[in-house]
């Protein structure tokens, strides 16, 4: 933790404070109940586990965030982590929970995380009066589980993660744990709702959609759509069991005439050429597809109608071993193991790029 001088620690203190007041007052009555049930805790030491359960938009990380600023003004450690990278960015100062509490990723139900008694992260978490979780509905139970016994180790107490507060936050309508080739019972037995932990954990919900309250003019569309997801996640949307056994039928205003993938691209960005360079129109709008191949396939469609020369960037594609022969050039191209860009990326100027 590098020393900071004296006036840049205060300017920064004085930058929280100021906006921690900011959000204060834009807190709802529900988000108020919850920051100051977590405070309660974080002041009186009482190592609490609390739960957001809310759905989308209701502001679940922008409350986890005043937490964390309120509680770091007052000179106190709050760790902010989530189960996903893109999660944790959206919390101020947030890493991975994997990355912070160096969780193994093969998990047992004995596992505990690998933090030796005299590293930095063992130091750290002695002095962690409170540790958010985003996006716990994600997470497999059995990680939490041995988070909770490693603190317990560390801080020399049997309170649930030794005594520091948690909160968790998350939506269990959302994507829940990933479990390979397993039926609906083995997924919801991973959760952490499946845990010993989530029967002592005491649970809050927020209920006003505050992203629909923001927005500009489409207040009626938004609030349809946000019921519609609500719905949907709840399972009251009926099924069409004639089209499949989860097929439920989208209405009216979410289908786009026309088939082709053209069709979708000229409604999404219909003025493409005279917006390139404008950041705000290109981030108000995006393609989301289920599957890689999909999003290869639009990529490759949006820059072919992007303007501008292309510049073609290829992976290297040689096998680093003796065994080199065995794997042909034309073989490894076609490779796209998870977490590595294909073989062949084409670029054009003012293109925007997500990086891995
Ligand atoms: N009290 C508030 N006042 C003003 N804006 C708010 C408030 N609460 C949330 N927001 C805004 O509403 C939007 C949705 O909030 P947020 O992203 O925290 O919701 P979420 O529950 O985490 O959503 P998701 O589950 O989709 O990630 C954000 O733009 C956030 O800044």
């Amino acid at each position: 933790f590098p020393a900071l001088s004296s006036t840049k620690h205060d300017t920064m203190r004085g930058e929280l404070e100021a906006h921690i007041a900011q959000t204060e007052c834009l807190l709802n009555d529900e988000q108020h109940v919850v920051v100051d049930k977590v405070m309660t805790s974080v002041e009186h030491g009482h190592g609490w586990m609390i739960a957001v359960d809310a759905s989308g938009g209701t502001g679940k990380t922008f409350t986890l965030s005043h937490i964390l600023n309120k509680v770091r003004a007052k000179g106190k450690v709050a760790l902010a982590t989530a189960a996903s990278g893109i999660a944790a960015t959206l919390l101020p100062k947030g890493v991975t929970f994997h990355s912070r509490t160096k969780c193994p990723l093969i998990l047992t139900d004995e596992s505990t995380c690998n933090i030796s008694v005299h590293d930095t992260t063992a130091a750290l978490i002695r002095m962690t009066n409170i540790m958010v979780v985003d996006e716990v509905s994600m997470m497999d139970g059995r990680a939490l589980e041995a988070a909770d016994r490693t603190f317990q180790w560390l801080q020399g107490s049997e309170e649930p993660f030794g005594g520091i507060t948690m909160v968790f936050s998350g939506d269990w309508r959302q994507i829940l744990t990933i479990v390979p080739h397993s039926s609906r019972i083995d997924i919801v037995g991973r959760c952490f709702k499946s845990s010993y932990l989530w029967r002592k954990v005491q649970i809050f919900r927020l209920t006003v959609n505050m992203r629909i309250m923001q927005g500009a003019g489409e207040e009626q569309d938004e609030s349809d759509f946000a019921k519609f997801l609500l719905d949907l996640g709840e399972g009251k949307i009926p099924v069409n069991p004639e089209k499949g056994e989860f097929a439920i039928e989208l209405r009216e205003p979410l289908i786009l005439p026309g088939e082709k993938l053209q069709d979708i691209v000229t409604w999404v960005y219909e003025d493409l050429h005279n917006n390139i360079t404008n950041p705000k129109w290109l981030c108000e709008r995006v393609i989301l597809c289920p599957t890689n191949s999909e999003v290869d396939q639009v990529n490759f469609y949006m820059t072919t109608i992007f303007p501008g020369e292309e510049h073609v960037c290829c992976r290297v594609n040689t096998a680093e071993s003796e065994c080199d022969h065995l794997y042909p050039t034309e073989f490894l191209n076609t490779l796209c193991p998870s977490g590595m860009p294909p073989h062949r990326i084409t670029l054009k100027v003012g293109m925007v790029i997500m990086l891995p």
